[in-house]
């Protein structure tokens, strides 16, 4: 966040310019779904200030966009694990979920995640309300099948009923979605929320996904590629240059271009404002994903 010192050293004429330079973006978006999934590696809560994540999406909400947030936890999921000594595994960034597991998944996804969140939210003075994928049938999921093993009660996405997200939207309040589901005889699942943030952005056509997490964006060789292709995904996925929990956010990225979302940005949460910067001014931050 940008403190009083840091204004002052600006004239009014600079102000004037920092906001004039935003009127287009806020014209061509207004009115616009984006999806912003936030990244347990990046959500901090708790650390006593406003997350300067928390005010950007306060900020287009403030503006006229219709930000959905899309959340992860896998770092305090993690914690909560260590504390009931019990081990995390993981299969291509995907956690592997035996039932205790789910059980601490959706304790920490559902419950105190989602609940920090919205109510960081609301201190910022916005309405923001929590639900998870299981509600209103908003994640119909089912077991995924994996090649390099099982995964036990981890789901794909087999359709979104966005129903809960509209009704939200159109009474002013910010959804702020944990990635859980469950299938029609109601077995409930652990989604990862970059494959959740994909779908729902797809189902929404979305005008934007932001994926945020605690890196600048995809990496090669240490440096940031600014822009890639889904066949450039592909072979940077052949090749291992992406691997773990940087394979369901591409996974999710090209998901969400197939479904109809227009823009998909991969950047660093922990930047601070990278979110403002994207999307109200000319400078470009992270990795977008272009058809
Ligand atoms: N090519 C790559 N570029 C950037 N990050 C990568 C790459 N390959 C693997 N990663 C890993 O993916 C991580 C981001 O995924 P993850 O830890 O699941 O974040 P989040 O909790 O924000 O979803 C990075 O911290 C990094 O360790
Ligand atoms: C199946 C699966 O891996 N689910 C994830 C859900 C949370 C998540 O994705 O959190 P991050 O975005 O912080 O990684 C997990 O259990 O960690």
């Amino acid at each position: 966040m940008m403190t009083m010192t840091q204004t002052e050293t600006l004239t009014p004429a600079e102000k004037a310019h920092v906001l004039l330079e935003a009127l287009p973006y806020i014209q061509k978006f207004a009115g616009k779904i984006v999806v912003i999934k936030y990244g347990g590696s990046s959500i901090e809560p708790d650390s006593g200030e406003i997350d300067p994540v928390i005010l950007d999406i306060i900020w287009l909400k403030q503006v006229g966009l219709y930000p959905v947030v899309v959340h992860g936890g896998g770092k305090a999921i993690n914690r909560l694990l260590e504390r009931l000594g019990h081990q995390a595994q993981f299969i291509d960034g995907l956690r592997v979920t035996d039932e205790p597991t789910l059980e601490a998944v959706e304790m920490v996804l559902g419950g105190l995640v989602n609940q920090q969140l919205v109510a960081a939210f609301h201190a910022g003075g916005c309405k923001a309300v929590g639900l998870t994928g299981v509600d209103g049938g908003l994640l119909a999921a089912q077991k995924i099948t994996h090649e390099k093993g099982d995964l036990g009660r981890v789901g794909e996405v087999m359709a979104v009923h966005a129903e809960p997200i509209h009704a939200l939207l159109q009474n002013g309040f910010l959804p702020v979605i944990a990635p859980l589901g469950c299938d029609e005889q109601g077995a409930r699942y652990n989604i990862n929320a970059d494959s959740a943030a994909g779908a729902i952005a797809a189902a929404l056509g979305a005008e934007k996904l932001i994926l945020l997490t605690d890196v600048p964006g995809i990496l090669q060789a240490g440096e940031l590629i600014n822009q890639v292709t889904p066949e450039e995904v592909d072979a940077l996925l052949a090749d291992g240059t992406i691997q773990g929990g940087m394979v369901p956010k591409v996974e999710a990225c090209l998901a969400a271009l197939h479904g109809g979302a227009q823009q998909v940005h991969i950047l660093n949460g922990k930047e601070p404002h990278a979110l403002l910067l994207e999307i109200f001014t000319e400078r470009g931050v992270g990795t977008l994903v272009h058809r």
